[in-house]
């Protein structure tokens, strides 16, 4: 046989060009090494099933960026079903008491690709691919029937790691340059015995190697965002599962929107990643007669249904013998498949095929070849594939076993680590966001116009003041929620993706988050205090200033957690933003301010309203016991006596302190436990 590049004319990488598993020796040479090892023979994962001969082996003395894969991994399916239900009810407030209608997605698709093989998925639109290749990447929730092995054991966490799944639409930050995106993907992503500057060299080699070093320095981009091209992001995304040198790839489309030579390389890419003794498999639209020579086996669905499993060569033949030939030569084998998956008779003329799609009434006859195809598989496919398949292992294994989840000694980099990886990537991601012109204008000009209106106050007009204080604690109330509330929505794809791949703990993502918030959620409210504060004529004492401020503060953080909560719970930011409207409104009618004689059975509302305590305390902090108002021309009445204050009750501040901090901690409690029930796995 031919080598690759040979036969598809096309100049790739070598098989070498792709990362190894890597780990460091005692005394200190660097060498790979395999991730689920935990460097012990005696640990040796049950997930490695039939390598273990392959951990026996000596590691190689010394470290090599360009070696194969060191885990071949054999992926057997066989049978996978999976159906979904259709949800007819959506966004209508009354539920039906029928049973909800159920879909087969998947149905009876067996197969097998070996290491060093590129499968492809071929298939019309909505016919199954996707849902499939999740399935097989250990992706898919719900409840698959049939097995699913590799290697002849289930999936296990530490496959996680040895898959690499790109899916069809990149997730990627679009603020990172090509080249940050690789770094951080590598810093995560590698084990903890390299050095930083170790792993940053890998990324930069995987920039070299798919040949993006024109584009390094340009950004991702994103849909109002110029930045790389299609072809590029999607190498990117290859880049970023390359780095861990996955055992098993897989992708969803990698061609789709790209033109023929582009869509070229990255198969033939793709082709020399399989022969670094890989396991490859990628669905596709519509690969050209070229692309299709590079295929090794292909898998084509119709509706669900499989309608050839097997190798690519082979397909002319297994179709000719059962009567279906195309109707002139030197067809495109893919056009030809595509076709019999849709239900067109291959032996028409392309003028017949015109009138037969101008036709209505002939969906009978598609549905007619797609009953004989399937059936033809049935009798003449599948009875040899589940030999082949049942070959070695006698005891396959369910697929729908849960996924094991990543035991603490499987990360691949410590919990700190993880933690500063993710908060730089975080502000570097979102400097944008946060320093943006337009937060920075509208809070400023805000507290420029506020002062204005409260110009010097006195407590002459102690009314003004206490609406002053009032003021502070419902705009700062408002203001961290509504922007905290997009926060994970925005950010789910990307958790998704990359916890998928057990890049990192949810806890450090979750608290790099926090922290990487903190500067500007911050510095803006202190601005604007200190702005309004004292153009506003509140009591100049800077003690006085420093206990507001720090209350306007801990309300913001309170704020925000709640934003968090609502949207790690929702999922959905415009429904987070409708429920934060009516919560903010009721805070601000319930604060106390307005309404002062609430009816009893709803005066419970304040208690539940952080901007009522806020309120509190910072008229607490304004007016001290012995402080005088002018209450009428000459007539000087005690602060305290004032009917807006004498209503708050200012006795036991230090309630409304706790009551803040019970509401800062469980807010946050609450955003991190609907954000791990929120988890794939
Ligand atoms: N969660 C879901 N809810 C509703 N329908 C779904 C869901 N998942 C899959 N489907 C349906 O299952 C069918 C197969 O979808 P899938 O995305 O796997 O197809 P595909 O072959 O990859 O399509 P395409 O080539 O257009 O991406 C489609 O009809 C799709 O609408």
């Amino acid at each position: 046989m031919m080598p690759p590049e040979q036969e598809s004319g096309i100049t790739t990488p070598p098989p070498s060009i792709l990362l190894s598993n890597i780990n460091r020796s005692e005394n200190g040479s660097v060498h790979a090494e395999p991730s689920c090892s935990v460097n012990s023979i005696n640990n040796v994962n049950s997930c490695l099933g039939d390598e273990k001969a392959d951990h026996l082996q000596p590691s190689p003395p010394r470290f090599s960026l360009f070696r194969e894969s060191l885990h071949p991994v054999t992926l057997k399916f066989e049978d996978v079903t999976y159906s979904i239900k259709l949800n007819t009810n959506k966004g209508s407030c009354f539920t039906s008491q029928e049973p909800k209608a159920t879909k087969a997605v998947l149905n009876g698709v067996s197969g097998i690709v070996r290491p060093g093989e590129l499968l492809a998925m071929l298939g019309p639109s909505g016919s199954g691919k996707t849902t499939l290749l999740t399935a097989l990447a250990g992706r898919l929730r719900g409840k698959i029937s049939g097995t699913i092995s590799y290697n002849g054991q289930p999936f296990a966490s530490c496959m996680k790691r040895k898959t690499g799944f790109v899916s069809q639409d990149d997730v990627l930050y679009p603020h990172l340059t090509v080249l940050e995106t690789l770094k951080f993907a590598a810093l995560l992503r590698l084990p903890k015995n390299l050095t930083k500057e170790e792993k940053i060299e890998q990324a930069e080699m995987i920039v070299v190697e798919l040949g993006l070093t024109r584009c390094r320095n340009t950004i991702i981009g994103g849909p109002l965002l110029r930045g790389v091209s299609g072809g590029e992001r999607k190498r990117v995304s290859i880049g970023q599962e390359m780095l861990v040198n996955p055992s098993l790839l897989l992708l969803d489309e990698p061609t789709s929107g790209l033109d023929s030579t582009t869509a070229q390389r990255i198969i033939a890419t793709l082709r020399t990643l399989a022969r670094g003794r890989r396991t490859v498999i990628t669905t596709i639209h519509q690969p050209s007669s070229r692309l299709y020579r590079m295929f090794d086996k292909v898998l084509v669905l119709c509706e669900g249904y499989p309608i050839y499993s097997g190798h690519a060569g082979r397909v002319m033949e297994y179709f000719g013998s059962i009567g279906f030939v195309p109707g002139f030569n030197f067809m495109n084998p893919a056009d030809f498949l595509l076709d019999l998956a849709n239900g067109i008779a291959p032996d028409m003329t392309q003028e017949d095929q015109l009138e037969f799609h101008g036709r209505l009434d002939h969906h009978e006859d598609q549905n007619a070849i797609k009953q004989s195809l399937i059936s033809s598989y049935k009798k003449n496919i599948y009875p040899s594939l589940k030999t082949e398949i049942n070959e070695n292992y006698k005891n396959p294994v369910l697929s729908t076993s849960k996924p094991a989840r990543g035991s603490e000694k499987e990360w691949m980099t410590g919990w700190w680590e993880q933690f500063k990886v993710l908060l730089t990537r975080g502000l570097k991601e979102r400097k944008h966001e946060s320093y943006s012109g337009l937060k920075i204008f509208q809070v400023l000009s805000v507290s420029i116009l506020s002062g204005l209106l409260w110009w010097q106050s006195d407590t002459s007009h102690i009314q003004d003041q206490v609406g002053l204080l009032f003021f502070f604690s419902i705009f700062w109330g408002f203001f961290p929620l509504f922007s905290a509330i997009f926060a994970f929505p925005q950010e789910r794809p990307m958790l998704i993706k990359e916890r998928s791949s057990g890049m990192y703990r949810l806890s450090s993502y979750y608290f790099a988050r926090m922290a990487g918030d903190l500067p500007m959620e911050l510095v803006l409210p202190t601005v604007f205090v200190t702005v309004t504060y004292w153009m506003g004529g509140l009591k100049p004492s800077l003690l006085t200033f420093l206990f507001t401020l720090s209350i306007v503060l801990f309300n913001v953080l309170v704020s925000q957690g709640l934003g968090l909560a609502l949207g790690a719970i929702l999922m959905d930011v415009k429904q987070a933003t409708t429920l934060s409207s009516v919560t903010m409104l009721v805070f601000l009618l319930a604060g106390g301010y307005y309404i002062q004689n609430i009816p009893n059975f709803i005066a419970w509302l304040k208690y539940v309203s952080f901007s009522h305590y806020c309120y509190k305390l910072l008229v607490g902090v304004q007016y001290s016991a012995n402080e005088v108002y002018e209450c009428g021309v000459g007539l000087h009445c005690k602060a305290m006596d004032f009917p807006a204050i004498k209503f708050l009750g200012l006795d036991n501040l230090w309630w409304d302190v706790a009551a803040l901090a019970v509401m800062l901690v469980g807010y946050r409690v609450l955003a991190y436990v609907a954000l791990r029930m929120g988890q794939p796995h």
